[in-house]
């Protein structure tokens, strides 16, 4: 039987005079991958600071796992189950790979700022439950080998991959992945393919934007196609790939 993961309705943002998103409503189940498609400027990346956090609608309500959510701070997001990648990279290029990924992990810990201050057994038990966790993770994404390397001496893909164990270490109910494949080569995105493949199969839900069109329609189980913020159309891909008004507005066009 499925189960809705996120249920979003009405969302609406303006900047100044421009509708960034107009009435803008998805519904994802358990297990899916979901694509978020559309020219330059649709307004994907507003519709995902939006869900996490980072931008205040105008309108629009959420619901996580069947509960009602407020995407309010980044971090409350990361809380309530919510986890994301971005555009641009965002690690911590001086650290190394586990601690970056460690630093996921921290949004479900419990020992506190005291505990960390004061090493407490229990801070101690926790710092060595948090590690092993996050070794896992870069071993479960493809990158266990490069553990102790500082992020910025990874590979783009790689950087790319070490993002998405971040994620995954606050044990997201969904992972939002903004772009995952830019400017990773043939080879990295087959991996990539796969790494997300490998998610899905783990009863993980994913969002997906993505420029590349082929990777879309061959990962992605339902999508929704922006244009202009507003919502051209919603469906599998088979089905979005046949909209009249999608090819027109995209596809047809010769997209990205
Ligand atoms: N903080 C902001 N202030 C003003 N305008 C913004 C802001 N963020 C986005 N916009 C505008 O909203 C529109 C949608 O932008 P958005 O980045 O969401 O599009 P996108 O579909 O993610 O595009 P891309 O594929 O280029 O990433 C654009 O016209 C953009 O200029």
């Amino acid at each position: 039987m499925s189960e809705t993961i996120l249920k979003v309705a009405g969302v609406s943002k303006r900047f100044g005079g421009l509708q960034a998103l107009s009435d803008v409503g998805i519904e994802i189940q358990r297990g899916q991958v979901y694509g978020l498609i559309g020219p330059n400027g649709a307004g994907k990346t507003t519709f995902f600071n939006v869900l996490t956090g980072l931008y205040t609608p105008d309108s629009g309500t959420f619901e996580l796992a069947g509960k009602p959510y407020t995407p309010t701070a980044v971090h409350e997001v990361a809380k309530a189950g919510i986890a994301r990648t971005f555009q641009n990279i965002r690690l911590f290029a001086e650290m190394t790979a586990l601690e970056n990924v460690m630093v996921g992990r921290h949004v479900r810990t419990h020992s506190g700022l005291i505990g960390a201050v004061l090493r407490t057994p229990g801070f101690k038990a926790e710092e060595k439950a948090i590690a092993e966790r996050a070794q896992e993770l870069l071993e479960y994404v493809g990158i266990g080998k490069y553990a102790d390397y500082k992020a910025r001496t990874l590979s783009y893909g790689d950087q790319r991959r070490l993002e998405i164990a971040r994620a995954l270490a606050t044990d997201p109910q969904l992972i939002a992945l903004d772009e995952p494949a830019a400017g990773m080569n043939a080879t990295e995105k087959v991996m990539l393919r796969e790494l997300i493949d490998r998610i899905r199969n783990d009863k993980r839900t994913i969002l997906l934007i993505e420029h590349d069109v082929k990777l879309v329609m061959g990962l992605c189980d339902r999508m929704t196609v922006l244009d202009y913020g507003k919502q051209l159309a919603s469906g599998t891909p088979s089905e979005v790939q046949k909209n009249p008004k999608v090819i027109e507005a995209y596809l047809g066009t010769g997209g990205h």
